[in-house]
């Protein structure tokens, strides 16, 4: 599935084989040559300078391979990088006389070397017995004692000729064939790097060259950010991936779109593409509080979090990494329904597992596993998301596997609906049993308050006795049985009193 990346693939091994810097190569090999002949030359250091993608570091493993050298490659923004030096600056004669290979120091982005390490740096190069090449792109920003100690070797930009036939060197070894118009736009907007032009080369052919324009126009604009993400996903190195994203001209929220747009595609274990996704979650919150304060001084810590956070998450996968904006992803791999699909799948997912968008991201890619290899537990999961037919397919990405598991939900959703049915029906009988108990007692009731209204009915008598005593009350005589008899007529008497 991974393939590799062609700048490697293609990458000359022959110093003969790198096109257009003919003069700077003569000074490196006579320079090596010096070394070889027992002749150390002056300055034992070298300083291959130019533009990123124009062969300095293909130089020096071409001469590596040629002269049989052995390449310890350090790169300057580590802080071991002295250390490491030092250990083999001295061990090299050693090394020398067991008749082990020589080893050539090969120190990267000399122009990214701080003060203190270039003063050190310097002292090891007095000291060396081994070559000790440089590269750097700019070459004034190589600290000064630095500069002193070394041989300056220019590479040049290469032309927009250089870059074509150097791609259709490669295409035809592929056996792969693209426009002639797409072709000359990737030389154009390569802009002298060969390398950006052929990772433009590998992405267009491997994405499918209709999408070459959309890609490609995404490269014009956004140039800077291919090139940084490419670096970020590159290294482990927290310091290189902080400093891989400086001068990208993006808003540090935009800049975590791209990150966590390509995450997923450059990790491969769940567990590392969660430790991504927490960095990236973290630089969220910063950027957050950073809005709603106004302490835009969060945005660094941020950066970080998105950049070092990611980069040290865990084991990145081997080779050519396509990097994407956030939304060519979807422009490359899925139509217009398929990523409204893929939308509303992962809605469903993070309200019906009440989980935040990186995650249901990720959960999708279960689901992804789960639907091909368990339609039982896929069909579940069906019925648990209200997932449509149309969205089960789009997981298993296979008509066939989508029927089966569709099938088996309709059926867990059948049983579902027949024991709600069952328990509904259960839950009325229930109901009419209380009902017919309330009103078995309520007729009861009505039947003792019947008895008792009976009891209490008047007579006859007591009418007429009742009469005479208003007869009575009205005369203003007393009566005897003013008093009311206990159980009796209370709360008539009660009533005509008031
Ligand atoms: N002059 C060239 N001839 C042939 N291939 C080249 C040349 N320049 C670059 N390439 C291709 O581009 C890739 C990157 O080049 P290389 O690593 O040498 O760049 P570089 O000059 O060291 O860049 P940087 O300064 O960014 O490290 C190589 O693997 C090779 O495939």
């Amino acid at each position: 599935m991974t393939e590799v990346p062609w700048i490697e693939k293609y990458r000359p091994r022959k110093l003969s084989e790198i096109v257009n810097q003919n003069k700077a190569i003569e000074q490196v090999r006579a320079w090596v040559e010096a070394w070889l002949h027992g002749n150390p030359p002056k300055k034992k250091a070298l300083i291959l300078a130019g533009p990123p993608g124009t062969g300095k570091t293909t130089t020096v493993y071409a001469l590596a391979h040629e002269y049989g050298f052995e390449v310890i490659e350090l790169n300057a923004s580590d802080e071991r990088t002295y250390e490491k030096i030092e250990r083999y600056v001295q061990a090299a004669y050693t090394m020398d006389i067991l008749g082990k290979r020589r080893k050539l120091i090969f120190l990267d982005e000399a122009d990214n070397i701080e003060p203190s390490g270039a003063r050190e740096i310097a002292k090891l190069i007095d000291k060396a017995r081994n070559p000790i090449i440089m590269s750097a792109n700019h070459y004034w920003e190589v600290p000064r004692e630095i500069r002193n100690r070394a041989q300056i070797v220019e590479y040049k930009r290469l032309t927009q000729r250089d870059i074509i036939k150097a791609l259709v060197r490669i295409l035809k070894r592929e056996g792969k064939n693209v426009p002639k118009e797409v072709l000359y736009e990737i030389a154009k907007r390569a802009n002298g790097d060969l390398r950006a032009a052929i990772n433009d080369l590998q992405t267009v052919v491997t994405g499918g060259v209709e999408d070459a324009v959309e890609v490609l126009a995404y490269r014009d604009t956004e140039k800077s950010v291919f090139q940084a993400l490419a670096q970020l996903f590159a290294t482990d190195n927290a310091k290189r991936a902080k400093m891989a994203v400086l001068g990208v001209d993006m808003f540090p929220n935009e800049l975590l779109q791209w990150i966590d747009e390509n995450v997923p595609y450059v990790y491969y274990k769940p567990e590392d593409i969660a430790r991504a996704y927490e960095a990236i979650s973290r630089a969220d919150i910063y950027l957050g509080r950073a809005q709603r304060t106004g302490n835009y001084g969060l945005w660094k810590y941020a950066t970080d979090m998105m950049t070092a956070g990611v980069a040290v998450a865990g084991v990145k996968k081997k080779g050519f990494v396509k990097i994407y904006p956030p939304k060519t992803i979807k422009l490359l791999t899925e139509s217009k329904e398929e990523r409204s699909l893929r939308d509303s799948i992962i809605k469903k997912i993070m309200s019906e597992m009440h989980m935040a968008k990186p995650e249901a991201i990720e959960t999708l890619r279960y689901l992804r596993v789960i639907f091909e290899n368990n339609p039982d537990l896929a069909a579940h999961f069906v019925v648990f998301l209200d997932l449509s037919e149309k969205e089960v397919e789009f997981i298993t990405g296979d008509k066939e596997k989508a029927k089966t598991i569709w099938a088996k939900s309709m059926n867990i959703e059948k049983k579902l609906k027949k024991e709600g049915e069952l328990e509904a029906r259960a839950r009325e009988a229930e109901r009419k049993v209380e009902e017919a108990k309330e009103e078995a007692i309520e007729a009861e009731e009505a039947e003792e308050e019947l008895e008792e209204v009976k009891e209490e009915e008047l007579t006859e008598e007591d009418l007429e006795e009742a009469e005479e005593e208003v007869e009575a009350v009205g005369k203003g005589e007393k009566s005897e049985k003013e008093k009311p008899k206990k159980g009796k007529q209370a709360t008539l008497f009660d009533f005509l009193k008031k």
